[in-house]
């Protein structure tokens, strides 16, 4: 029997079975048995345990009791009852509420009709009650009892959250229990989460306990707050969730324990005897409701009321009230006093402040009575001044009215007289006009003169640009010369530079640090291509193709990556990938934010305009995009995620069959169908990075370029990888599903490390398959293609042992020969079969 359960042992009666009424709940109580075998009636009792309740809820009133006039013969059925109280005194408790029930049936029937109609009614409901007992009763439960034999029910008290008591039984792990209209449900199987069943020891042995909060450590959630106390300052307070203390008393006729009033609590000998202990030890307590009360509020724990009122109302409750002194009988009376000395203590301060105000008012007083003389003093002389002044105003209008009174006269107007034309200055005009005449005809000749001679000076520029023309042409002829030169070193120049990129090696790899705000790094970059870790005081060195520091903006890093771009256009299998830590920076760098994009951005921009250049070539884009999580394949541009992808070898050749891929033609067409394939992608928060990868992600952009004057096609493909971290599942934490992910991270990355060793080595058999990461990028790793690795470190110290690990993967790789990278171009017919 569970530990929170009572037994409740169900006899078969001698007599035959009819359902009997005691009370509502009891209803409950006999109808289950009886519906167990309804040919039986069956009587309770209750195993030695007290404290038992059957309420379905405290706050209920209980019912009348009822007995039915047909049904005087049927066994009556025993309540609960209290330990310790023999057969015989339950069987008369049964005849004494057998009888009172009769007599209260006698008043209530009033009439012959209404007692008839009333039966009538009765009949119905039982009925009813019957059908929905067995029709909510387990058939497991419902097993047919044997005459005399015991019917062994759990009885337990389910507290759910939101604050009701229900009574439950349990028969052979069949849980029902009484809904508030008193009727027996089957128990919901969501409400184990939503509550708890209150053990004998919570309900009823009033046993003490321990208050949770002196034991519990909390932490910040909505259940801590803070309040301030005086003398304490701001202190935190938390919503403990607790086992509550309640006491009951058990009610004969209703059947139900119903909770105590608070002045008959304090008469229970357990609350007494708390009640004392907090009344010894704050002497000038002394209302025993008030404790009682108090007590109810800490589930009895007499410990924490003398803290709670210590708190609340100091170290004076320490002291007895003074004996005699009526005033303190009780605690109202005493905090009363106590409230009004504050109160009077208050007063005398708000005195002591208005005394310093009226101080302050009198200096302000006599200071501006200062001011007031003064500024009387300036008046009075402003006065005098003005009046000063407007003596002179009057002398000087006196003296303008003089002035006007004696203005000269007005001269009068003069009269203009017509000058006389005088003969001799006309001769002069005629002969001034005449020599003019002469003038312009001088002019007219010159003019002509130098028109003649700008039309010859014409003649021989048409001559001279006529040359120009012809030099021009020969000019012209020399640049289309010079532009094929041009065209035949460009070829010369890219068949060289991949001939450098093969001498370089077909695996290039980068470092990058990723930017971190610790103060402490454990890297120093000593130059572009070498860093140095340092461990324990020991320092050691790394070469890399390139080494890009915590500074290193996200065009310096694509722009290590650009030229085997540029070969991808030329049909050569091209792969960049990152590896490191989980949160090093790896997704920061292939893909980067929308501001700011990564690899993965950068270089597709960078495919489109190298195409766009090319006028003589055509070029199809087709993108994919998938993720390896867990060791399987998702495409994450299927329209139906979740169907399983396998890889299938052809030769050479490794292909994912039924992968989405999707033509793009512009930068915003491929992101947006990035954009759909990021959010189809496998991300959780970690104890690491809040926003980390948990599955590789494969971009592949496969290019198709066909010449128009060659008729040849070239097929490059792009594939763009960023590897889930590394992580070590002790920094991680890492659980549950978080854990099998971590540790199918873990594994495809180690075998991505057993490949670059087996290549490091020559070895004859690479590894390949032992993963699906590696097995999709067998094309990539194995001589075919250019390749790129960016190994993300972290700086932090804290990451030493892994920014070491990545560092030493990193070296492996570049010691990686892949051999001679193989171009993709085929003629034109023949390029449905080429890859
Ligand atoms: N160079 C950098 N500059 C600024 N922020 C960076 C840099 N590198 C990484 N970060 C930031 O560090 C955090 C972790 O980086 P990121 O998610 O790229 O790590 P990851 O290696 O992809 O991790 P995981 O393997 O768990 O997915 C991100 O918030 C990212 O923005």
């Amino acid at each position: 029997m569970p530990a929170n359960s009572r037994k409740v042992t169900v006899t078969k009666p001698l007599c035959g079975g009819q359902v009997c009424r005691v009370a509502p709940v009891l209803t409950c109580l006999v109808t289950f048995p009886t519906s167990l075998s309804p040919s039986l009636s069956l009587s309770l009792s209750l195993f030695a345990d007290v404290g038992m309740g059957s309420g379905a809820s405290v706050s209920e009133e209980p019912r009348p009791e009822r007995l039915e006039a047909g049904e005087a013969e049927a066994e009556p059925v025993r309540p609960f009852t209290p330990a310790g109280r023999s057969d015989d005194t339950l069987q008369a408790d049964e005849e004494a509420v057998k009888r009172d029930s009769h007599v209260m049936e006698v008043q209530s029937l009033k009439s012959e009709e209404s007692d008839r109609r009333r039966r009538e009614e009765e009949e119905e409901e039982e009925e009813e009650e019957e059908r929905i007992t067995q029709t909510v009763m387990n058939p497991a439960v419902t097993e047919t009892v044997a005459e005399g034999e015991e019917v062994s029910l759990d009885f337990e008290s389910f507290l759910h959250n939101n604050g009701t008591l229900y009574s439950c039984f349990n028969h052979h792990g069949n849980r029902v229990y009484v809904d508030e209209s008193q009727k027996l449900q089957p128990f919901p199987k969501e409400w184990y989460n939503q509550g708890r069943f209150i053990t004998a020891n919570n309900e009823g042995s009033g046993q003490l306990q321990t208050p949770a909060s002196s034991q519990l450590a909390v932490r910040e959630d909505d259940r801590t707050s803070s309040i301030y106390i005086q003398g304490k300052g701001t202190v935190m307070t938390y919503m403990f969730e607790e086992r509550v203390n309640v006491c009951r008393f058990w009610d004969p006729q209703s059947g139900v324990w119903l909770l105590l009033p608070l002045q008959w609590e304090m008469n229970v000998e357990f609350v007494k005897a708390r009640v004392q202990r907090v009344m010894s030890t704050l002497p000038g307590l002394v209302d025993q409701k008030e404790i009682t009360a108090a007590l109810r509020q800490c589930n009895y724990d007499s410990e924490e009321v003398i803290s709670v009122y210590l708190t609340m109302f100091g170290e004076i409750l320490l002291q007895a009230p003074p004996s005699g002194d009526h005033t303190y009988a009780d605690l109202n009376s005493f905090r009363a006093l106590l409230e009004r000395d504050r109160v009077i203590e208050d007063l005398k301060q708000k005195l002591r402040t208005k005394e310093k105000e009226v101080d302050t008012l009198f200096q302000r007083n006599s200071y501006l009575a200062r001011e007031v003389r003064y500024l009387s003093d300036v008046v009075q002389h402003l006065n005098q001044k003005l009046a000063e002044l407007e003596a002179d105003q009057q002398e000087a209008r006196e003296k303008i009215r003089s002035l006007l009174n004696h203005r000269p006269p007005v001269p009068p107007a003069r009269t203009i007289t017509k000058p006389s034309v005088d003969p001799g200055q006309l001769r002069q005009v005629s002969f001034l006009t005449r020599e003019l005449n002469v003038s312009n005809k001088q002019l007219r000749s010159t003019v002509g003169q130098a028109m003649t001679d700008m039309k010859n000076q014409l003649e021989e520029l048409k001559g001279a640009v006529g040359k120009l023309a012809q030099v021009e042409q020969e000019a012209a002829g020399e640049v289309e010369e010079l532009r094929s030169l041009y065209r035949r070193e460009a070829v010369e120049r890219k068949s060289l530079y991949n001939k450098l990129l093969e001498l370089q090696g077909n695996i290039r790899v980068f470092c990058r640090c990723r930017r971190s705000s610790a103060s402490g790094s454990c890297l120093e970059k000593t130059d572009d291509q070498e860093v140095v870790i340092v461990q324990k005081g020991s320092k050691k060195k790394f070469q890399f193709d390139k080494v890009y520091s915590q500074s290193s903006t996200q065009e310096e890093v694509f722009a290590g990556t650009l030229p085997v771009i540029t070969s991808c256009v030329d049909g050569y299998n091209v792969c960049i990938l990152a590896y490191g830590q989980t949160g090093s920076g790896k997704t920061y760098t292939m893909m980067g934010s929308k501001e700011n994009p990564g690899v993965n951005i950068r270089s597709i921009r960078e495919l489109l305009r190298i195409c766009a250049e090319k006028e003589k070539v055509s070029y199809t884009l087709k993108i994919s995009m998938l993720e390896i999580y867990n060791d399987s394949l998702n495409d994450l541009l299927s329209k139906s995620p979740g169907a399983a992808l396998d890889i299938r070898v052809q030769g050479k050749s490794v292909s994912v069959p039924g992968l989405t891929q999707i033509q793009v033609k512009t930068e915003s067409d491929i992101l947006n169908v990035m954009e759909t394939g990021e959010k189809n992608r496998k991300i959780a928060s970690t104890k690491m990075n809040i926003q980390s990868s948990r599955s590789h992600l494969v971009v592949a952009l496969e290019v198709e370029g066909s010449d128009e004057v060659s008729g040849l096609t070239s097929r490059g493909t792009l594939t763009l990888c960023d590897l889930a971290g590394s992580e070590r599942i002790s920094k991680t934490e890492a659980e549950g599903q978080r854990l099998v992910e971590a540790a199918a991270i873990n594994k495809s990355l180690t075998a991505l490390g057993q490949v670059f060793s087996a290549l490091k080595c020559n070895a004859l058999h690479i590894p390949f398959r032992n993963s699906k990461l590696t097995h999709l990028l067998q094309p990539c790793l194995s001589g075919d293609a250019k390749c790129c690795v960016f190994v993300n470190v972290s700086p932090d110290e804290k990451d030493t042992v892994e920014t070491l690990s990545t560092l030493q993967f990193g070296s492996t790789i570049r010691q990686v020969s892949l051999g001679k990278a193989t171009q993709n171009i085929v003629p034109a017919k023949n390029n449905k079969t080429a890859k």
